[in-house]
């Protein structure tokens, strides 16, 4: 796989190809970020990014895990004492997980957010930028309480983060979109070059695959399910054995096959007793999505697998948790 489909692949934006294109072709030094809320557990929607930050330290970037104590004070989240916190638990989930302790920086938004330099570039931003545009790039991200002040200064300051974490790209998921964009149009306006952004998609609920998988609703995958929890919640699935032809019709558990199975598994094998016809084994995504669509690989065999290749990516996490937990 050359540079650009491993920057590239699985995402569901790239702005601009051109200038990832760029990325790609000198990767050397290159610096990458995500920010993430502190929360206490990560989920799976969580590390559909942290996949993609390990796609792009195999590109040979830097990668700056942003974790948003500030943010997730000004979107309502806890006491900042709380927050802080559980900071120090999400990095090591990440850790766990898989991202590489000498190719990742972890940053508290506290660190710089608070200083003098900062706070007065905010201001600009905050001259420069009407409130209606603030909101819109916010709608998403904070789920429809009724909006505060802080919701808009929000947005200003993580567009600003991209510029003070000195990054060359922004990564996220798709409901940061907006903030990305508000970013590559009012950074110029401070004197600050505008960056690249790649946007991973939003995994739907396990349970009808509507929406997205959430900490707060639905079924959720999370760090701290027990292989058996886990078991039963990928049995419970909603696993459609065809695609909609319209392409609305979100299969959970091939996005799950899709967005964590193959990024980190180079053959995925789904075991099956002879008299069903053994086991089946794939190279890639597309081979397996078309065997169950084709009626050759059942559903409940799929997610028999799907939960034990999940199981192994989670388990290391899961052991941290239980760790620092007795701490
Ligand atoms: N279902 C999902 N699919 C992909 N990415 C997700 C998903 N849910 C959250 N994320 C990503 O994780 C980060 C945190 O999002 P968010 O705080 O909304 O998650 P959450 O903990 O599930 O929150 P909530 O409980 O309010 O829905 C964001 O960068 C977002 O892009
Ligand atoms: N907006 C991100 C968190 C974040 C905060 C600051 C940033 O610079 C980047 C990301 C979220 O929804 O979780």
């Amino acid at each position: 796989m050359d540079t650009y489909e491993l920057l590239t692949r699985n995402a569901a934006e790239v702005v601009t190809e051109e200038e990832v294109e760029a990325l790609a072709d000198d990767p050397d030094g290159k610096r990458a970020y995500v920010g993430y809320e502190p929360s206490g557990v990560l989920h799976l929607g969580h590390l559909l990014t942290a996949n993609k930050l390990i796609d792009l330290q195999d590109a040979g970037l830097e990668v700056v895990v942003l974790l948003a104590d500030v943010h997730a004070y000004l979107n309502g989240k806890g006491s900042f004492e709380e927050i802080r916190d559980t900071a120090e638990q999400m990095k090591e989930q990440f850790l766990a997980y898989g991202l590489d302790d000498d190719q990742t920086e972890f940053v508290l938004g506290s660190d710089y957010q608070l200083d003098d330099d900062y706070e007065l570039d905010l201001h600009e931003l905050e001259l420069a930028t009407s409130l209606n545009r603030a909101q819109r790039a916010m709608a998403e991200i904070q789920g429809g309480e009724t909006a505060k002040v802080s919701h808009v200064v929000y947005p200003l300051m993580q567009a600003l983060d991209i510029e003070y974490l000195d990054v060359d790209v922004a990564v996220g998921g798709m409901d940061q979109r907006k903030v990305h964009m508000l970013a590559r149009e009012e950074l110029p306006s401070l004197g600050y070059e505008k960056r690249p952004a790649i946007h991973t998609p939003i995994v739907g609920d396990l349970g009808t695959g509507e929406g997205k998988m959430s900490s707060s609703e639905g079924i959720t995958i999370s760090m701290e399910d027990s292989t058996e929890d886990l078991e039963e919640k990928v049995n419970s699935a909603f696993c459609p054995p065809t695609r909609d032809p319209e392409g609305d019709l979100v299969n959970p558990v091939l996005e799950l096959f899709q967005y964590h199975v193959f990024p980190r598994f180079e053959e995925v094998v789904v075991e099956r007793p002879d008299e069903y016809g053994g086991n089946l084994e794939y190279d890639d995504y597309e081979a397996l999505a078309a065997d169950l669509e084709a009626g050759e690989l059942h559903p409940a065999d799929a997610k028999g697998a799907l939960a034990d290749y999940l199981d192994e990516l989670i388990a290391p996490g899961r052991q941290r948790l239980r760790e620092l937990r007795s701490e």
